[in-house]
């Protein structure tokens, strides 16, 4: 297979799956992705396809609903992305949101114009009728806040359909047809800037369509079994185990389907922190009977990583060398088809444009966009379709103790991306030090917990510095802490400042090396969690 095969869709429809189903339709919005987190909220099962192939996974998975996201492009433009008919025509709900409203009234006679009124950010809309998308939610003449992001808007309704809301930038904000039961909005409830929008979209999921929600991480967990199992069949599974919460996850799940088919393949890239190795193998062992291979492959990837200065290669490096190990170990164990990986939805998203409804590769995560074009063994990501609280949650019912589960996350590339510029042996045990300083001063305060990641990053700048009335020349090391639940948005976390000043000196005694200490305020957007 080849990495471009990775697309952002999930995966192939399961159509194994007895649940009701809501098709999302991507016309290549960033916030896709948190549309299907609401639908999972309400327990029912959705999944994601890029619009040029929704026509066949329509048929396909047969959906009970279908979500139109919003996207990039204008219905303006010539070649616009557009809804495959058949899905207007199969008497299923529907649901347009931004470009999903625009290209459904678009399609259906209205009319949409562009250029004159564009609402980025927060927007008040006010209700006009009453509407079973706001029961409960809404009422007439009520003004509510919501978030916009658009420049298009609809300015003449599509036959059969009313207008119920409207706000100061699009005075048909929002559309209904209670016939066919169709319902569209200009604004994006599934963001969590729009304080009311999730109970909105579970309005149009369990009232209007009538789902009932039984889509649970125990029926998740037994249906992964058997795709596994379906997969695999009798072949060799070769696991990449991090000690992170979602390989954790991945293999315990992967040994419930498939037993002694499984190895566990944990690699040592010289870019893990103080003493991570014989922790996550210790810690692997004692807990499960599952096969564990421990490589050293750190010369071989620091050899390969020096004078390598831009992100991305860096990244790409890293993947390429991650599968040449597993390679490697593939063969010693008498081959393996398949490479298994906790690979998360985030992962896709960030790492992939897909073409058609450009949404912008943001950085290769190494598991994903950093994977070499052609590979020997198959992918088996049972996660992939999973955001890390779904993952964690899914950990806790396969019985994974909460040394995996509350882990905080840690890159594949791991310390190379910690280390902005050149990577060398020196900078990397400066960096492994006062990481382990800010992290036990983290735990020391009782913490841990409350931030979702928290890491230390090497500067490549030296400053000036006077200890011990001499004058030092030395780095400056960054602390980063952040909170989120999937992250995919990410607040700094507000240590009191009392807190900042003891780790800082802590630092600065304890490593040599090190005279300045900063600590990050930037929140994700607009900055990433990690610093490339
Ligand atoms: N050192 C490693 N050895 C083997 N496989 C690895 C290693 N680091 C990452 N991987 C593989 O890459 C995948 C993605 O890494 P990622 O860091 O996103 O997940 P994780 O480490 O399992 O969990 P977490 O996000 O909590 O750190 C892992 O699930 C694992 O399969
Ligand atoms: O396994 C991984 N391989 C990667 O290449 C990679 N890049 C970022 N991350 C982790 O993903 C989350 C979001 O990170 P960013 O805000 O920096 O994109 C954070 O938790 C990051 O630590 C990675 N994990
Ligand atoms: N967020 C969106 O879906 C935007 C739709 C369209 N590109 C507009 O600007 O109106
Ligand atoms: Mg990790």
């Amino acid at each position: 297979m080849t990495a471009a095969q990775n697309d952002r869709s999930a995966s192939t429809p399961s159509v194994a799956s007895a649940h009701d189903k809501i098709l999302i339709v991507d016309f290549g919005s960033q916030v896709t992705q948190l549309i299907a987190r609401r639908v999972r909220e309400d327990g029912v099962y959705c999944e994601i396809v890029p619009f040029n192939k929704a026509d066949g996974a329509f048929k396909e998975m047969k959906p009970k609903a279908v979500i139109l996201s919003g996207g990039p492009a204008s219905v303006l433009d010539a070649n616009a992305p557009s809804v495959p008919l058949p899905l207007l025509t199969a008497g299923v709900p529907v649901l347009g949101i931004c470009y999903g409203e625009q290209t459904m009234a678009q399609q259906l006679g209205g009319t949409v114009e562009g250029g004159h009124h564009r609402e980025f950010g927060r927007a008040t809309i006010e209700v006009t009728d009453d509407c079973a998308l706001f029961e409960g939610v809404w009422e007439k003449g009520g003004r509510y806040e919501v978030w916009m992001s658009h420049g298009d808007r609809v300015t003449r309704l599509p036959d059969g359909f009313r207008g119920v809301a409207k706000a100061q930038g699009s005075p048909i904000s929002v559309i209904a047809d209670d016939v066919r039961k169709f319902y569209a909005m200009q604004f994006h409830p599934e963001v969590v800037h729009t304080p009311d929008g999730a109970k909105l979209i579970r309005n149009f999921v369990r009232k209007i369509a009538g789902l009932t929600g039984d889509w649970t991480m125990r029926a998740f967990r037994e249906e992964e079994i058997a795709k596994i199992r379906a997969q695999v069949g009798k072949g060799k599974v070769i696991c990449g185990l991090s000690g992170g919460v979602d390989s954790a996850v991945a293999a315990v799940l992967i040994h419930e389907a498939i037993g002694d088919q499984l190895t566990c393949v944990f690699v040592d890239h010289g870019l893990l922190r103080l003493d991570e190795a014989k922790t996550v193998v210790d810690l692997f062992r004692h807990h499960y009977n599952i096969p564990l291979v421990h490589v050293d492959a750190s010369k071989q990837f620091l050899g390969e990583l020096e004078g390598v200065t831009d992100p991305e290669t860096k990244r790409k490096t890293i993947g390429r060398l991650f599968i040449e190990v597993f390679e490697a170990e593939a063969k010693k164990i008498g081959g393996a088809d398949f490479l298994a990986q906790g690979t998360l939805y985030p992962d896709v998203i960030e790492s992939v444009s897909f073409t058609g409804g450009p949404s912008v590769t943001i950085k290769s995560h190494h598991n994903v966009g950093g994977l070499p074009e052609r590979m020997n063994m198959k992918l088996v990501e049972p996660l992939r379709e999973l955001f890390k609280d779904e993952v964690r949650k899914l950990g806790r019912e396969l019985g994974l103790p909460e040394i995996f589960v509350g882990r905080h996350p840690f890159p594949g590339p791991g310390l190379a991306i910690r280390c902005p510029g050149d990577i060398t042996r020196d900078k990397l045990d400066i960096l492994r030090k006062a990481d382990a300083v800010y992290i036990d001063q983290i735990r020391k305060h009782g913490l841990y917990d409350e931030i979702w990641q928290a890491f230390a990053v090497l500067l490549p700048v030296k400053t000036v510095g006077v200890m011990g009335d001499g004058r030092t020349y030395d780095y400056v090391v960054g602390l980063r802490a952040v909170t989120s639940t999937d992250g995919m948005t990410a607040d700094f976390y507000q240590f009191d400042m009392k807190f900042l000043g003891e780790t800082a000196t802590r630092i600065i005694n304890e490593v040599k090396g090190v005279n300045r200490v900063v600590y990050d305020v930037t929140s994700k957007p607009p900055g990433t969690i990690e610093w490339e």
